[in-house]
């Protein structure tokens, strides 16, 4: 959703609405009362000195005969813009002394940080009200203290927003580049770091209207002829037993400013950020349902029945996020396949064909933006579905000890501030009712289990003094902790070298073997897949193509044309050097008439499950102008 929509859905709240008024009303006060009511309220009329309220005057009247709600919504202009002016120019200053640490760097750098620091240990206000004091009294000097004061925590707030942008790669690639520092500085951290200090700034908007106020009150801010909230407040405290409106009124009007801007600072920030806890909207969900049933490869109500051993088995399994305002976009298609006891099965398709989305939806981790359904869903003999109103039912698990996952990138999915060890050690406090020292010892034990040498010492070490095949065995290990009868791996090999991949793959092997643990492994290496797992699921533009052992793949006796195309694309033995490899055109489309897919649906066999014959007698021929270019001779004669 852009910022736009977010902004557009925001406001259509109550509490949106509520800002919108709020919002619009202190604009239109600020720009126009002064002078619609300007005049009348700084008429003194010594007959009316502190009335009360009346017909003439809502609220009464004051020492000198004014009347206090005019006075009060004329001070609007003076009370909003001071503190406006004091928020802009207290956040654009602490953003650039924030900023500049990262670009001066060195020992520059160092001690603008500590400035910064000492300035955040004195309180705001008094700040505030220590500079008015030595700029002199007058509303402008009341700005610049307010403004100073800001500085030191907006300072801080931008450094440590640009400090954990400046570690991110797209950083390190620009200067590796050569760019200048103040450019990265502008042009790729500021636009990362920007949302939440607009948000802040809003919000600090509403203290600095206070503090105004304040300053004011004490008769530092704004001074006679003038007045603003804080000055009639200063008055009108006063006479606060004859006139109590003459106080109150003010005090409320500055109360009401200030939640306006907190108000402002929550719809911005409910713009600025992504909202992936985003529920799908009713019609979505009905546009979704209505599509589901357009769609359902297999009668309602009567998914085929799972094999007994299996560990995890998913019936018509599908994926689909929101696309546009009412749209809904299928990532994944009525995916069904069963995963045995013990069993390895790999999957593979290309980049985008769903491959990650069918794993994180059986792991339970899929980006609540997204909605998962299925016609039935088990794992380890627990039902996982929730069925509603006829509709596939969502799924809904939470697995802990049972099911592990394994993700690509072993950097990112260990926290880097805290050590590998307790990290490991976690599963065992949350899940095995372990203590501290138990689940210490375990974690050590696993950690060894993986071959972590010295796992003692390194219990107690960063992930960022791991190497990447250490992390990922870390990984592993904390998937151990508690014994799962499934691991999921998505592409645990993709950024490691061959041989810390060739360490990965034995381990998860020997832990097949010696535990039973059965193992879904997504993986572009096809080579890898084949050798590793015992059957392998071909995905395709969201569907299941092909369930195939690895032994009929090797042997090229895969069924669908797309699954051969991909088996094409690997270089064997007798592949010419010096040629370009093989690969599959974007143009290529295995989904339509044709091909093994298509003559298995129109048998009404979504999947080719291993029955290469059966396949084989749909038209696969057509796939060779699929392929750009085989250069493996035994494929040639295959096809000839
Ligand atoms: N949160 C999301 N919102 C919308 N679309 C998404 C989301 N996550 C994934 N997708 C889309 O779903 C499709 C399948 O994504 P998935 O990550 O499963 O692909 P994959 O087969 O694992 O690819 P790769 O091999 O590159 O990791 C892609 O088109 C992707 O853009």
């Amino acid at each position: 959703m852009t910022t736009a929509r977010r902004l557009l859905a925001a406001l259509r709240t109550p509490l949106g609405v509520l800002a919108l008024l709020a919002c619009g009303t202190l604009l239109f006060l600020t720009l126009f009362a002064p002078a619609i009511w300007g005049e009348r309220a700084a008429v003194t009329d010594t007959t009316q000195i502190s009335q009360p309220p009346s017909d003439e005057h809502l609220f009464g009247t004051d020492g000198s005969g004014r009347d206090i709600l005019l006075r009060t919504l004329a001070a609007t202009q003076l009370s909003v813009s001071m503190a406006l002016m004091a928020t802009v120019a207290g956040v654009l200053s602490g953003v650039l002394v924030g900023l500049l640490p990262l670009i001066l760097g060195g020992r520059a750098g160092r001690w603008i940080v500590a400035g910064i620091n000492i300035g955040v240990a004195f309180p705001g206000l008094l700040l505030a009200i220590a500079f008015s004091v030595i700029l002199g009294q007058s509303g402008t000097a009341a700005t610049l203290a307010i403004a100073i004061a800001m500085l030191p925590n907006y300072g801080r707030l931008t450094h440590n927003l640009a400090a954990s942008v400046w570690g991110r790669d797209y950083i390190s690639a620009a200067r590796v580049l050569g760019v200048p520092t103040w450019q990265i500085v502008l042009r790729h951290v500021l636009p990362n770091v920007r949302d939440p200090l607009l948000v802040n700034a809003a919000i600090t908007a509403g203290g600095a209207l206070v503090s105004f106020a304040g300053l004011s009150f004490l008769g530092l801010g704004i001074q006679v002829p003038q007045y603003d909230w804080g000055r009639m407040l200063n008055e009108g405290v006063s006479r606060i037993f004859v006139t109590p409106a003459a106080a109150l009124v003010p005090g409320i009007a500055i109360i009401l400013a200030g939640l306006t801007f907190v108000l402002l600072g929550e719809i911005l920030g409910k713009a600025l950020t992504p909202d992936t806890h985003r529920s799908l909207s009713s019609r979505v969900l009905r546009r979704l349902r209505a599509q589901t049933a357009e769609n359902e490869t297999e009668p309602a109500g009567v998914p085929a029945p799972f094999a007994e051993d299996s560990v995890l088995a998913v019936r018509n399994l599908r994926v689909c996020a929101p696309h546009g305002r009412d749209d809904v976009r299928t990532l994944v298609d009525g995916v069904s396949f069963d995963v045995a006891r013990g069993e390895i099965v790999g999957v593979v398709g290309e980049s985008g064909s769903g491959k990650s989305l069918t794993l994180m939806s059986m792991a339970g981790l899929l980006d609540p933006s997204l909605h998962v359904s299925a016609d039935a869903a088990r794992f380890d003999g627990e039902d996982l579905t929730l069925r509603a109103g006829g509709h596939p039912a969502s799924l809904d698990h939470h697995f802990g000890k049972r099911m592990a996952m394994v993700f690509q990138d072993p950097m990112s999915s260990l926290n880097p501030a805290l050590h590998v060890g307790s990290q490991v050690a976690e599963a065992g406090l949350l899940h095995l009712g372990m203590n501290r020292r138990e689940a210490r010892e375990a974690a050590i034990e696993r950690l060894e289990a993986v071959r972590i040498p010295d796992a003692e010492r390194r219990y107690g070490q960063y992930p960022h003094e791991y190497s990447g095949g250490m992390r990922q065995r870390a990984m592993i290990a904390a998937g151990l902790m508690g014994k799962p009868s499934l691991i999921l791996a998505d592409e645990p090999t993709t950024a490691l070298d061959v041989t810390v991949q060739a360490e990965i793959l034995t381990l998860l092997r020997r832990i097949n073997e010696e535990d039973g643990t059965a193992i879904m492994f997504v993986s572009h290496d096809i080579a890898v897949v084949t050798s590793l797992c015992t059957r392998v699921l071909v995905m395709y533009r969201g569907r299941l193509v092909e369930d195939i052992s690895s032994e009929d793949l090797r042997a090229g006796r895969a069924a669908h044309a797309y699954t051969r195309a991909l088996m094409d694309t690997v270089p064997t033995m007798t592949t010419p050097r010096g040629e370009p490899m093989a690969s599959i055109p974007d143009e290529a489309d295995f989904s339509g008439g044709g091909d093994g897919c298509a003559a298995g649906r129109a048998a009404g066999v979504e999947v080719v499950r291993g029955d290469a014959d059966a396949a084989m007698r749909g038209d696969a021929e057509r796939l060779d102008g699929d392929v750009e270019r085989t250069s493996d001779p035994l494929v040639q004669e295959e096809k000839r």
